[in-house]
């Protein structure tokens, strides 16, 4: 389990203070509006942005000494920082090894991610050669090769179109599933929520005003959620 207690940020303009808990194989999606917290949520338990109190625990082990790259995490963004002169192979590769050495078994595993993502065919291609939605793929790809537990996503599929959205976020749900995942999941776009979350968690003024099921998004309890669906 994923545990934020009170974790917090103090910045000129906004403080952020989170309480949190994510289980494996559940996927939690962060929805709030511009400026909220969402990111910077995301940043602070990667590792990225500084921590002012609180704890963050994952199995009870704290990752607050932890660098970014010890962190038992993986972050996909919607920019999602491929390598436009490698091939695709080779981008999947670095997140297992940045010098690129595999081993026999890294190889292996290489080609099922691939083969589970349905990008086998592009592995000798390069990224700039690839619509959006395969770009995205390798990016998860990399991702999940890593085999790391908690997986962070910001906004990854905002933009792409809506058809392939929904394939990408059912492989999510998926890949969620098979491998145990603890997932959070920023999105602008609450039906995105709808589809694939178990929880929703909604973010205020850097903090967390509302979270519980899907149903939420149906009938919010605060104003506050209301008026950020439109309601
Ligand atoms: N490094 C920082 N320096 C100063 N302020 C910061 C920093 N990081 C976060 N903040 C503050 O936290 C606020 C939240 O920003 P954040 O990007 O996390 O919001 P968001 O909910 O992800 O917004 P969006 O949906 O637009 O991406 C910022 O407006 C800013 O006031």
């Amino acid at each position: 389990m994923l545990q934020l207690t009170k974790l917090s940020a103090h910045y000129p303009e906004q403080a952020l203070c989170f309480t949190l808990s994510a289980n494996a194989g559940e996927i939690t999606a962060l929805i709030g509006p511009s400026g909220a917290g969402k990111s910077s949520l995301l940043a602070m338990i990667g590792g990225f942005s500084q921590i002012d109190s609180g704890s963050l625990q994952h199995n009870e082990h704290s990752l607050l000494p932890l660098s970014p790259a010890q962190r038992p995490i993986t972050t996909l963004f919607q920019d999602n920082n491929l390598f436009w002169h490698l091939s695709v192979y080779n981008n999947i590769a670095i997140g297992l090894s940045p010098s690129l050495r595999l081993s026999s078994e890294q190889k292996t595993l290489i080609v099922q991610v691939a083969k589970q993502l349905g990008i086998s065919e592009l592995l000798a291609r390069n990224p700039s050669s690839l619509s959006g939605g395969q770009q995205q793929r390798v990016g998860l790809a990399r991702c999940l090769a890593r085999g790391l537990p908690i997986l962070l996503l910001d906004e990854p599929f905002s933009a792409l179109d809506p058809a392939l959205r929904l394939e990408l976020l059912d492989l999510l749900r998926s890949q969620t599933d098979q491998l145990q995942l603890t997932v959070l999941f920023v999105t602008h776009h609450p039906e995105e929520a709808a589809r694939v979350a178990d929880n929703i968690v909604f973010i205020y003024n850097g903090a967390i005003l509302e979270q519980g099921s899907t149903a939420l998004l149906e009938n919010p309890s605060t104003p506050e959620l209301a008026a950020y669906l439109g309601k």
